[in-house]
């Protein structure tokens, strides 16, 4: 069973397809890179795997479940602007509000969660700065944050939107390491969009070159067409970042 599939999706946002009957299996062990130019509609998709955007038609499943039934097992790292980070919690509650749709917003947590919790925190090395309240932490420990937060859902599905953003080296280092480690080691699905062309295909296991519709699929040695690169970004003939990425 695939752990995430999306199948002839289109999705209209203001009046225009955003996405256009986009189909793309990502399977457990999967660490996917989702690369397009800017408003190619890479959220939108990472969106549409949470129920969080009217799909206009085609469907997304998780391990073969529509997406509202699977809401526990994804995982999701918003790009860092997105969370609150002027709300008065420390670092260890915005990782247990990661467990909102498993905990549900009533019942008090329980040992499996703050255990979680725990886990999710080690992971980033920021169990240190567990009790911080989460306004006076740096870019790097916020992403981090982010980061535990997701897997303390303990998901199958991982779902990162440009996670690497403003990251020093040692901090893009760590966050790769462990994104390899679930995907290959632990059987996670891991999805992320990047503009770091170069990181995703040397890290990644397979690609997804989108622009509104998806351009081309594969592993990173099946996309060294030079000509499929040029069509997802719009880039000329001859572009420095052709042979940066050593395709032709
Ligand atoms: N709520 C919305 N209403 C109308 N249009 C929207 C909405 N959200 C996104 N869009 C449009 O959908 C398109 C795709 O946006 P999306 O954020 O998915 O792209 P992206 O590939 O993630 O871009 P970037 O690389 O710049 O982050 C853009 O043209 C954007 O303006």
């Amino acid at each position: 069973m695939k752990a995430l599939s999306v199948e002839e999706l289109t999705v209209e946002l203001g009046g225009r397809d955003v996405l256009q009957r986009v189909s793309l299996d990502v399977e457990a062990k999967d660490f996917l890179g989702l690369v397009g130019p800017n408003g190619a509609g890479k959220t939108t998709l990472l969106r549409s795997a949470l129920g969080l955007v009217r799909v206009s038609s085609g469907r997304v499943t998780v391990e073969g479940r529509p997406v509202r039934l699977a809401r526990d097992r994804v995982g999701y790292v918003p790009q860092r602007h997105e969370f609150a980070w002027d709300f008065p919690i420390s670092v260890a509650d915005a990782v247990l509000s990661g467990r909102t749709r498993r905990v549900g917003w009533l019942r008090r947590p329980g040992v499996a969660d703050h255990r979680a919790v725990n886990e999710a925190l080690e992971r980033v090395a920021m169990s240190g700065l567990r009790d911080r309240p989460v306004g006076q932490l740096s870019g790097g420990q916020r992403q981090r944050v982010l980061v535990a937060r997701a897997l303390a859902l303990r998901p199958s599905v991982l779902l990162l939107d440009e996670p690497f953003t403003g990251l020093d080296v040692p901090t893009q280092e760590l966050l790769t390491d462990l994104f390899v480690r679930l995907s290959r080691e632990e059987g996670q699905a891991v999805v992320m969009t990047t503009h770091d062309l170069l990181a995703a295909m040397h890290t990644c296991t397979r690609l997804c070159l989108i622009n509104r519709t998806v351009v081309a699929a594969g592993t990173p040695g099946e996309l060294r067409d030079a000509a499929l690169w040029q069509r997802a970004f719009g880039i000329r003939d001859g572009s420095p970042l052709l042979r940066a990425l050593e395709v032709d």
